[in-house]
């Protein structure tokens, strides 16, 4: 028996033992290639990690003013949602499932909007003027007298006999009411005879007892059916919000309007405003999903049957364990047809323009899209995804590489912090400095700021407080950017956004001028007015800057697609440009 503890290695590359001269010559020269081939591999890999030691890294860091709630948000994470969609399609179009969560308690929220405002009352406040000073502000502006904190009950009617939101807004009936639309598929609401649109006395005058009667209203039988919300909603939350992120669901703060009294949604004075859903920043909410996800449904517009159906049904994107397959979904589904009633009434809307409550200018409105968005199949679109609201709370910064199908520039990495922008979380300063936002500072250094200033917001006031008009906080922060001296070496990229909202406001008919005095008699159209306000911050810029630096402004409608993409591929070139120059390579 021969011993075999030899090394196999060294076994097989022993030459043999009968080799001729011949035989020796052609195996060296082998072992000589493959000597040569795997140094040129070394090499290979050795370059490769020296590039991606100099990758380029370009950052960015998005900033703008934000609040909860009912009002003008400036679209920073919408803005990052683009860059994303542009940069890294492929992940943008396979993560668009996951928001579909959002997007369901989006139009539950919009639905517990309509059915509080047909409940609130009016109250009235001060107007203020953006681009006074704090000072002259303080003495025009006297602070308008507190909102009540619950919201007296009103005579019973068919609009007004809704408990409001803290008794629950989707109803508390038994849900056996009987509800004939046979024949107008509207709520069959009588309003009574000719009365002064704008007087809740008129309102209240209107429900006479003696009037009432034992068969529920339409309504109150439509807020019945409507009550599988409250559960969706709350299903929706726990997907949505890690559990022990109590804090995402139960923001702090009487609850009061955002709008002076002539201003659009004034008369809101529920809760919803502070009960915006946020998550904390990063992809964690989306990791929860995806990790529970079954798969996507392939397509959704069509109600074509799908092989990654299961049983015709989408499969969901849930973590709580608690569902079947998308149980909102299917709920929503089942609720549609009265959620568009709702929301198409006649008698709805009227109180919607009295109270001027304008849904459509709201955050995460999916009401004119409730058809294909309940859809069984529904998959969200890329737009879809760029008008869902999610709240940002805390900083974060998003890593991310072009793709190659992105074009040009693939390999750079681009880096961008986003912020979330609220009073709440800058610190509760009434007015504002850099010094509300600490943490901007561990980012420095950054290639570029975007500022995203929402300025279609010229006609309202913080929800946070009511005394400060939304573009006058903006131009506030705006001033405290430019005159920063930590971000004195940073080029600033400027955002008027919401143009397009801006756009309709001017011409349904809201003046400028009204709010901003200055602007006096000028033509109150887009154009005219975003050249003005561009103007203005741009002078804001010139007088605060430390130092001379590049600046850069364009009027912006961040959800647009097809504009924005153009935006960013300017912002793209600029920002590698001077990113370029400050590393000395140009
Ligand atoms: N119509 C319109 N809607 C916009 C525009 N920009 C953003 N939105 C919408 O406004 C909402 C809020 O935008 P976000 O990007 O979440 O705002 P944000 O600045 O990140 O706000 P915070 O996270 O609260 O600091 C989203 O529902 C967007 O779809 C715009 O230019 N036009
Ligand atoms: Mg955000």
């Amino acid at each position: 028996m021969t011993m075999q503890n030899d090394d196999p290695l060294d076994e097989a590359l022993r030459p043999p033992p009968d080799e001729t001269p011949e035989q020796r010559e052609i195996r060296l020269a082998r072992e000589e290639e493959a000597n040569r081939i795997s140094q040129a591999i070394d090499a290979s890999i050795k370059a490769e990690k020296q590039a991606r030691k100099k990758k380029r890294i370009v950052r960015l860091l998005l900033l703008g003013q934000s609040e909860s709630g009912l009002i003008v948000v400036p679209g920073k994470s919408t803005t990052l949602r683009q860059f994303q969609r542009l940069y890294t399609p492929t992940a943008f179009r396979e993560e668009r499932i996951l928001w579909r969560a959002v997007i369901q308690l989006n139009i539950v929220r919009s639905i517990r909007i309509i059915l509080e405002t047909l409940t609130s009352p009016t109250q009235k406040s001060p107007k203020t003027s953006p681009f006074s000073t704090p000072r002259s502000r303080s003495r025009s502006i006297s602070r308008p007298p507190a909102l009540p904190t619950h919201i007296p009950p009103l005579p019973s009617s068919d609009y007004t006999n809704f408990n409001g939101y803290g008794n629950g807004a989707f109803g508390h009936g038994n849900g056996n009411e009987a509800f004939d639309d046979s024949h107008s598929g509207r709520l069959r609401v009588d309003l009574g005879g000719e009365s002064d649109p704008d007087s809740d006395s008129e309102h209240a005058s209107r429900s006479n007892p003696s009037s009432t009667t034992l068969i529920p209203s339409p309504l109150e039988a439509l807020k019945t059916r409507l009550q599988p919300l409250r559960h969706i909603e709350a299903l929706l939350i726990a997907k949505l919000v890690p559990p022990n992120e109590d804090e995402a669901t139960h923001l702090a703060g009487p609850s009061h309007s955002s709008y002076p009294p002539d201003q659009p949604g004034h008369t809101i004075g529920t809760s919803f405003r502070n009960q915006e859903i946020f998550v904390r920043p990063g992809a964690g909410w989306k990791g929860a999903l995806s990790k529970a996800r079954v798969n996507y449904p392939s397509c959704s517009e069509s109600e074509d049957p799908s092989p990654h159906m299961d049983s015709g049904r989408p499969t969901s994107a849930g973590n709580t364990g608690l569902e079947t397959p998308d149980e909102p979904q299917e709920v929503l589904h089942q609720c549609r047809k009265d959620m568009m009633m709702l929301w198409n009434d006649d008698i709805v809307r009227e109180i919607l323009i009295r109270k001027k409550v304008r849904l459509e200018e709201l955050p995460g409105f999916f009401l004119n899209d409730l058809e294909r968005v309940t859809s069984l199949r529904y998959m969200p679109t890329d737009d879809d995804v760029l008008k869902a609201r999610l709240k940002t709370v805390g900083v974060s910064e998003y890593k991310f590489e072009m793709e190659v199908s992105a074009g040009r520039d693939s390999g750079t990495e681009w880096r961008i912090v986003d912020v979330g922008g609220s009073r709440s979380q800058r610190h509760g300063h009434p007015f504002l400095t850099m010094s509300s936002f600490p943490f901007v500072y561990e980012y420095i250094p950054v290639d570029a700021i975007i500022f995203l200033a929402p300025i279609s917001g010229f006609d309202q006031v913080l929800a946070e407080d009511r005394t400060v008009n939304r573009l006058e906080d903006s131009v506030l922060l705006w001033k405290a950017v430019c005159s920063n001296k930590l971000l004195a070496g940073v080029d600033l990229v400027l955002f008027l956004n919401k143009c397009d909202i801006l756009d309709a406001k001017l011409k349904s008919g809201i003046r400028l001028s009204k709010y901003v005095k200055s602007y006096s008699d000028r033509e109150n159209d887009l154009d005219s007015v975003s050249k003005y306000l561009r103007g203005k911050f741009s002078a804001i810029h010139r007088e605060y800057s430390p130092n001379p630096r590049k600046f850069y402004a364009f009027c912006t409608s961040v959800t647009d697609t097809a504009t924005t993409a153009g935006i960013i591929a300017s912002v793209r070139d600029m920002v590698i440009r001077q990113h370029l120059k400050q590393s000395k390579l140009l």
